[in-house]
């Protein structure tokens, strides 16, 4: 029975199933994933939030905005269904550290993202990751750790590394001794910032922002922070979760591409939609698999919120984060049913 539909007022629309979530009790869980910048990753997102339809995911899809994402993006993401949130801008403490991508300095805004505390659990996802398969079963891992996948340190963004200097790497520990003696301990266990499951907390937060303003930036920006801060509570979880494309020509025995889940489009090259196969390791059948099935659901347009979930869909807007009153227009004149509730923004 669906719940009672109310006229459109001032405040945040929302979906029937966010007006079912402010219930106590249902649904505390939430994906989440970080858009900046006016440029093409807003494809990524949409792609992304495609995918976890096509995967019949049962939550949403939080999209974390820095203020420089233009308000026609902002449109896309909230008629695909997603929870659009602004955040301001993290910065590094200043330094004259080379990132091993010059734009990692804008993904410290990610940590941000620990003061969603409306929601208990997330799972937060690049906008360069696709889910081919469920994984909401990851919402129901213990609390109090950090789960993520383990990073390859095979590839030359590593090259500023000591284990890539000695061709040690975590996915392969046997192949190359670690010499203690000579070189220390043994790197602790490293994940992929692309994808991990978390708890949002405020404590939590104020910690992470205290900690970064005294940690000198290092060429994984805010991936090697996160490995540094949340290193005794880390715990892997298999490769299937989040297939960091390199390994398939790295460590092609750690992969068995049929049982993947979620895969990363973080290989040079590899962002599907700028795909060109020109650039090392892109001409592969794999990858060129990868970026097909990509694109079929991005292209799918069943998967669009607005047919989803018929012309009964409602859609969240955010005051704060999208000018609501020309939208509400077009919503009304396409017929969309809306529903009203109190905002939730963290
Ligand atoms: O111009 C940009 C660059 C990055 N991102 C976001 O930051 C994440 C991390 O960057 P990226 O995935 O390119 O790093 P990689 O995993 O390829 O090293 C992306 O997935 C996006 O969610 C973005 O929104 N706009
Ligand atoms: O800002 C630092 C970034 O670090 C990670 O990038 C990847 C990427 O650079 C690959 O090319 C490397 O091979 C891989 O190891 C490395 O982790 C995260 O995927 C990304 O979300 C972001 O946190
Ligand atoms: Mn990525």
């Amino acid at each position: 029975m669906a719940p009672e539909i109310t006229p459109i007022a001032n405040g945040t629309l929302t979906t029937a199933a966010t007006t079912l979530a402010k219930q106590p009790s249902i649904s505390k869980c939430a994906y989440v994933t970080f858009l900046a910048g006016n440029g093409d990753y807003v494809k990524g997102v949409v792609g992304l939030a495609k995918g976890l339809r096509k995967a019949k995911s049962k939550y949403p899809l939080v999209v974390a905005i820095l203020p420089d994402v233009p308000e026609d993006h902002r449109r896309i993401l909230v008629s695909q269904g997603c929870i659009v949130r602004e955040i301001e801008p993290v910065s590094p403490p200043d330094n004259q550290t080379e990132f091993a991508m010059a734009y990692y300095v804008i993904n410290y805004s990610k940590l941000r993202i620990w003061k969603f505390v409306e929601y208990s659990r997330m799972i937060y996802l690049d906008g360069d990751i696709q889910v081919f398969e469920n994984i909401d079963h990851l919402f129901d891992l213990p609390d109090g750790h950090f789960y993520a996948v383990m990073d390859c340190f095979c590839e030359k963004t590593w090259a500023h590394t000591p284990q890539y200097k000695v061709g040690y790497c975590q996915q392969r520990p046997d192949k190359v001794n670690w010499a203690v003696d000579k070189m220390g301990p043994k790197p602790a266990l490293y994940f992929n910032a692309g994808m991990f499951v978390y708890e949002p907390s405020l404590a939590i937060y104020d910690e992470l922002m205290k900690k970064l303003k005294i940690t000198p930036p290092t060429p994984f920006a805010e991936q090697d922070f996160l490995n540094m801060f949340f290193r005794d509570v880390y715990r892997p979880i298999p490769n299937a979760y989040n297939l960091v494309l390199a390994m398939l020509w790295r460590h092609p025995e750690n992969v068995q591409l049929e049982k993947v889940k979620v895969v990363h489009y973080c290989a040079a090259g590899s962002k599907p939609w700028r795909y060109t196969g020109e650039e090392e390791n892109m001409e592969r059948e794999d990858i060129k698999m990868l970026v097909k099935k990509w694109w079929e659901i991005y292209e799918d347009d069943s998967l669009d919120y607005g047919n989803w979930v018929g012309s009964e869909a409602a859609v969240v807007v955010d005051p704060e984060a999208v000018n609501v009153q020309p939208f509400l227009a077009a919503l009304s004149e396409a017929g969309v049913v809306h529903y009203v509730t109190a905002p939730s923004a963290a």
